[in-house]
């Protein structure tokens, strides 16, 4: 027999697993009404030919963001075209295009101007980006929304160049989404004051509410009757747990019914749910530790090593037997502030500033915020 048809007759509790997945925009968005309203409330502005101000989104991971300008997005291109408004929505993942020329240039793609990804200069994408507003283009009563997703990340790697060149081109509002409320820190004043933005924020669900996110997915992804009664409510727990966040609820629920597949039964049991946890984890220390380059995998190294030996961690303690563990081949001290910044981001290890008393100055104290068993084994089995 073919291993396709093989496979693919085997029997699952999915009906359709697409819809668990993340790319999927739902029609419906439990407990975001009011952040839908309050996205809708600015941008019916650009019906009326007015350019709407620009949007702050802010919000922890996994509470909506993304999916909530995406629904907005779809239901105003749908009614401008209904009324033949001069109205366009164009959605930029700033992970995927993280510097100005980068995102400029996929917004002329996008809207149907060839720029190349390289090779031009700054000056010339914005002048080909803005000629899109001429007349025989897309006409200069364009109104253009550009969402700008996980912005931190452009700001942080770019700078503020991009919001500037935007904050200065007629007919364009910004909706920034970030994770982070203090992203405005890498903002200047010279762009944050012509950046006149309504911010919304998106506090993270509670349990309840993920069970009725869960409830809604799974009646579609999920065959009738598979989902043992606890299976829902255990994953909207344990994701409240972890800050309210619904991916990683919709995770749990899909890997939850890979396992009941995997391990071919009909069902899908509370005990998946714990197990599919675990599995998680262990896949995001992983992914995480292998894609460390070389040095901060040391670095992570010695942490492990004085973990077990139970001592408290300083900055000079760490960076001594980071140098004892690379035999030479060790980068400076300062740079071990960066690398200790970053796993803190990656939350990998979290630091507090301690003070040792009067006289004898303030300290960093370390320490490892994941789990050491499955941390030795991302790190030495992979
Ligand atoms: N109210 C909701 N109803 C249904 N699905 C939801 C809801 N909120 C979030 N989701 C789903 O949860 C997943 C994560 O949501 P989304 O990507 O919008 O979060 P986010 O706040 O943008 O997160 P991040 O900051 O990590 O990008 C998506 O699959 C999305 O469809």
């Amino acid at each position: 027999m073919n291993i396709f048809e093989e496979l693919g007759d085997k029997n699952s509790v999915f009906k359709c697993k697409k819809f668990l997945d993340h790319r999927f925009l739902p029609d419906n968005l439990p407990h975001r009404e009011d952040q839908i309203k309050s996205v809708a409330k600015y941008w019916v502005e650009a019906l009326k030919n007015v350019t709407p101000p620009d949007v702050t989104v802010y919000g922890k991971t996994g509470t909506g963001k993304t999916a909530v300008a995406k629904f907005a997005k779809k239901q105003l291109d749908q009614i401008s075209k209904e009324k033949n408004v001069n109205v366009r929505v164009e959605y930029i993942r700033c992970t995927d295009f993280t510097t100005e020329y980068q995102v400029i240039a996929r917004l002329c793609q996008q809207m149907g101007q060839d720029v190349p990804y390289r090779g031009w200069t700054k000056a010339e994408v914005i002048n080909a980006f803005r000629n899109l507003f001429k007349k025989n283009v897309f006409g200069n009563d364009l109104i253009l929304i550009i969402i700008l997703d996980e912005i931190d990340i452009l700001l942080k790697n770019d700078g503020d160049g991009l919001l500037y060149t935007l904050t200065r081109t007629d007919n364009v509002s910004i909706a920034s989404i970030s994770n982070f409320v203090d992203f405005k820190q890498f903002i200047k004043p010279r762009v944050r004051s012509s950046l006149r933005d309504r911010e919304i924020v998106f506090p993270p669900y509670n349990a309840q509410q993920l069970v009725d996110i869960l409830q809604e997915r799974s009646k579609l992804s999920f065959n009738d009757g598979v989902l043992h009664d606890e299976v829902i409510p255990l994953c909207a727990a344990l994701a409240a747990k972890e800050e309210g966040d619904a991916r990683y609820a919709l995770d749990l629920l899909r890997t939850s019914g890979e396992l009941a597949d995997e391990k071919s039964t009909d069902m899908v049991y509370e005990e998946y749910v714990r197990e599919a946890k675990d599995q998680i984890e262990h896949n995001k220390v992983t992914d995480i530790v292998m894609t460390l380059p070389s040095q901060q995998q040391k670095v992570l190294e010695s942490l492990i090593y004085l973990t077990n030996r139970k001592e408290e961690i300083t900055s000079g303690r760490l960076y001594d037997v980071y140098k004892d563990i690379t035999k030479g081949d060790s980068v400076s001290y300062r740079r071990i502030f960066d690398f200790i910044n970053e796993l803190e981001m990656l939350g990998l290890i979290s630091t507090k500033t301690v003070s040792r008393g009067r006289g004898k100055g303030r300290t960093n104290l370390i320490t490892l915020q994941c789990d050491m068993e499955l941390l030795e084994d991302a790190m030495w089995t992979g």
